[in-house]
Parts: structure tokens; sequence; C-alpha cells
């Protein structure tokens, strides 16, 4: 079941939170939906969900609007909000309301409290979990009707190191089955050993619908990394050549323009030492800084 956004735009006032936006979500693969803060990635969710009214376009989930599906509960499970479950409550029991508000069995809950690793704290109050514990209540509640299409905001955010492992390894089991996987984050890094394929957004438009992989060859590409202990003087010698340089670290430089071969002719020929030279590999970090670097809305890429 695909998930098809059609030439989305919304408005708050005069902030256009999303324009022009259209791209296909498929099944069997976790998709990364990612751009910096303030891009537009839960106003699309929403309006995925039918919670908020797009100005212009469509979302159809399997070839439908949400609103006309005839079994939403059964179709798409979403998780926008961690911190919405009222803190008095206890999880079993928050659960438990979500299946009976949505038609579904109250089997179903064990079966989900065990699917996340909630089974022993599911009498606890929620009020007392760790974010970590809440995201996977939310991961919970997405998974109640066991639908083929889930929409997670952010479920990565704010997790430890073990919390990320886990919903890594769980949102690749998803899409194993075969289901249709968006997860958003603001730091694409967070989605390079999860995510299939990322469609990228920026000041609410498309800047890339691509296989992680595809995108990783392309920056990659024609790029040379070059080890050095005399860093200014590698920058001045390729630069007059020519080149484009970027400053990595203290002693790493990337080089656009120039093949390995003539980067390590140039050096030698200037007396300038290096201790590696290679074929660069492109993290998700980088492709997505330099990506969105004019689309950032808050400088930084922070909430104000
Ligand atoms: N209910 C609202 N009223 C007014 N403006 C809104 C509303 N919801 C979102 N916006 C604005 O729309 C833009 C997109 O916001 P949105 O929350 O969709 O971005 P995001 O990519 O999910 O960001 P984040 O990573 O910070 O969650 C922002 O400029 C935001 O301030």
């Amino acid at each position: 079941m695909t998930i098809e956004a059609q030439g989305l735009r919304k408005c708050y006032g005069t902030t256009v939170a999303v324009e022009d936006l259209t791209f296909t979500v498929q099944p069997g693969k976790v998709t990364g939906f990612v751009g910096p803060n303030g891009a537009g990635k839960s106003t699309t969710m929403r309006m995925m969900l039918a919670l908020d009214r797009p100005d212009a376009g469509v979302v159809l989930i399997g070839g439908r609007p949400y609103r006309a599906l005839r079994e939403p509960a059964l179709t798409v499970g979403a998780l926008l909000d961690a911190e919405a479950t009222h803190p008095g409550r206890r999880a079993e029991d928050h659960l438990r309301w979500m299946a009976q508000y949505n038609g579904l069995s109250r089997r179903r809950v064990h079966e989900v409290l065990d699917l996340v690793g909630l089974r022993s704290v599911a009498r606890q109050r929620v009020g007392g979990f760790s974010l970590g514990m809440r995201q996977r209540l939310g991961i919970a509640g997405a998974l109640l009707g066991d639908p083929p299409v889930l929409i997670l905001d952010e479920p990565v955010n704010g997790l430890d190191p073990d919390g990320i492992r886990w919903i890594r390894g769980f949102l690749r089991s998803l899409a194993a089955d075969g289901r249709t996987v968006l997860v958003s984050s603001h730091l694409m890094g967070e989605l390079q050993d999860t995510a299939d394929h990322l469609i990228v957004i920026g000041r609410g438009r498309l800047l890339a619908d691509t296989s992680v992989k595809a995108l990783l060859d392309e920056t990659s590409d024609g790029r040379v990394t070059v080890r050095t202990g005399e860093r200014a003087a590698a920058v001045q010698v390729l630069t007059d050549a020519g080149a484009t340089v970027a400053i990595v670290d203290l002693d790493t430089l990337t080089v656009d323009g120039m093949d390995a071969g003539e980067v390590g002719a140039r050096l030698t020929a200037a007396g300038v030492p290096c201790s590696e030279l290679s074929r660069h590999r492109a993290s998700l970090e980088e492709v997505y800084m330099e990506m969105t670097r004019t689309h950032t809305i808050f400088g930084d890429g922070t909430r104000p």
C-alpha cells in the first residue's frame, strides 16, 4: 500500500509550511522523511492523517484519501507526539482505551506490549516513563491495528543508543514484513543505517526523493579525501590549481574538481606531505548539510 502526496500546499497565515510537495512512499521499505526543524514534516504527516486540511493537493493512502478509508485504524498506524499520553494513565490502560476507541480487539494490547518490549511495565503509569519508553508506547499504539502503513514522526528523537539500536532493528523488521514505513527526522545521519529511501524537504519543498545509496554515491562522486599535517599549505596548493577544497577537521580536507592522481601529484610537487589520499565516502549527515544549507529556517537548524 503506497502513500502518495500530490501537489500538497499548506499555509498558516503568511507562513508557507508546505509548497508543491509531490512524492510516493513505497511498501517494503523504510522511507526517511527528513528536513531541518520547521521544514514541514509534521504538517505533511498531519495532512496524510487528515488532521490538517491541505490548501491544495491530496494525499492518498492505498489510492484513497484517509477520510475515505474503510478501516483507517486497520490501515494506518501513526505516532505523532509521544508526549501526548496522559501521565496518570497506566500503559496497558492507555492502549486498551485506544483499542476500544478504534474498535480493535483488546487481545492485541498484550501482543503490541510484547512487540515493543513494555510487557513488564504495562501496569506502570506513563508519567514515570522515560522518553524512550514513551516512544515505545507510542509505537505500540501505532501497531494496535496491525496496519500495513506506519507514519512515525521523529520516533528516534531523544533516545539513548540502546533505544536507537532497538528502533532501527524494529523499523527494518516492519518493512521486511512488507509494510510501508515513513519515518521523519531532522537528523539525516540518524537514518543512515535504517532508511532505504529518503524524501528530503526544506522550507516545505521537495529537495530529493532518492535511494540512500544513490544519494551517497552522487555526493561521493569525484570527491577526494586528503589527510595532511600541513593543512593550510595543502589548501593553498590545491585551490591555486583550481580545485574546490573543504576543511573537515584539523588534518583532513575534501577536494572537488580534481582527481586523486592530480591531487597527489600537486601536493608532492609542492613538498606538502599527506598521510592519506582516498576516494571520499560521503556520510548522509554531510549530504544533508550541503542540501539544506540554503534551506534552514533558523540559521543553525535549532528552534528559536
Ligand atoms: N499550527 C500551526 N500554526 C502556525 N504555524 C504552524 C503550525 N504548524 C506548523 N507551523 C509552521 O509551519 C512550518 C512547518 O512546521 P512543521 O512543524 O511542519 O515542521 P517540521 O519539519 O515538522 O519541524 P520539526 O523538525 O521542528 O518538527 C513552520 O514554520 C511552523 O512554524
